[in-house]
């Protein structure tokens, strides 16, 4: 598989308006992400973040540039199940169990019911919810829901997650704990993570790389290389270091607006 889970060349997205005027959402991205890297982004409200992942995930085409996601189109890489979603509203079927919303990707692309049942166990087991595999979603709490929208984007085994502020909605703490556990799950997955959210800290904390764009019209303003090590495997402890502390300056820095660094040439791990 290539050593390159998202490339994103030159890419554009300018909505028609419907007689308000057009909307350049995003101006000429690149942006490369490897295997196996977490890389956020970050930026003002409306300065194209959930625009670009919906573009990666298939869910929206560019109007200029290319995307790939491990050297294929963002739609192969959807029909081969190259990765998982997990946006802010956790998305789960109510009239489903746990257990059953986990095993929903899994059985909508065929997977037999005994390898899907063994699957979402061990998902779930590894998100901390086997207690609760035969609960409905309105009987847990907002974490524990993000969790398990978690365990469904990993269920299928991707080799990149699309997370859009996945934890916007939660408590500082649950919020820390979940940052723990992601981190966790990264390194038992090895998957590549592009992660939207609004925390400077939650970028620096669980991130390679924080992208910090610009105002609208979307482009990518600076990229910051946290320093921390790789990040998954990351301890909580970090949250105390000096250069964690270096970093969260740095994107906070970015973000108030320094010079437009172009991406072209970012280095691929
Ligand atoms: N389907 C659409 N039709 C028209 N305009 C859109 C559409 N989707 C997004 N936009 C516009 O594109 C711009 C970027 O929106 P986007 O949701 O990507 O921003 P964002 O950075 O994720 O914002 P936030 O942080 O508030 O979630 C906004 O000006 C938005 O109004």
């Amino acid at each position: 598989m290539s050593a390159v889970a998202v490339d994103v060349r030159g890419v554009s997205r300018v909505f028609a308006g419907g007689g308000v005027g057009a909307v350049t959402a995003l101006d000429d991205v690149d942006l490369t992400v490897a295997a196996g890297e977490f890389v956020s982004l970050i930026g003002p409200s409306g300065c194209g973040k959930s625009t670009l992942l919906r573009l990666v995930a298939d869910l929206d085409a560019p109007t200029s540039g290319t995307i790939e996601v491990f050297g294929r189109s963002p739609e192969q890489a959807r029909l081969a199940h190259d990765y998982g979603i997990a946006f802010q509203q956790a998305g789960l079927l109510p009239w489903r169990t746990v257990r059953a919303n986990v095993e929903l990707p899994l059985a909508l692309h065929g997977t037999g019911k005994v390898a899907r049942r063994a699957r979402a166990e061990e998902m779930l087991a590894l998100v901390g919810l086997t207690d609760f595999a035969d609960h409905f979603p309105d009987q847990l709490s907002g974490g524990m829901q993000q969790r398990v929208a978690i365990a469904r984007a990993l269920a299928e085994e991707p080799s990149l997650l699309l997370m859009d502020e996945p934890f916007g909605a939660l408590d500082e703490m649950t919020r820390e704990r979940l940052q723990n556990e992601l981190v966790r799950i990264c390194a038992e997955t090895r998957a590549a993570v592009v992660f939207v959210t609004h925390s400077i800290p939650e970028a620096v904390f669980l991130s390679d790389r924080v992208v910090v764009m610009s105002p609208r019209p979307g482009r990518i303003r600076t990229v910051v290389d946290v320093g921390l090590g790789r990040a998954a495997g990351r301890e909580d402890g970090v949250r105390e270091d000096t250069a964690y502390f270096a970093a969260v300056t740095a994107v906070r820095e970015a973000l108030r607006g320094g010079a437009l660094v172009p991406a072209r040439g970012v280095d691929v791990p």
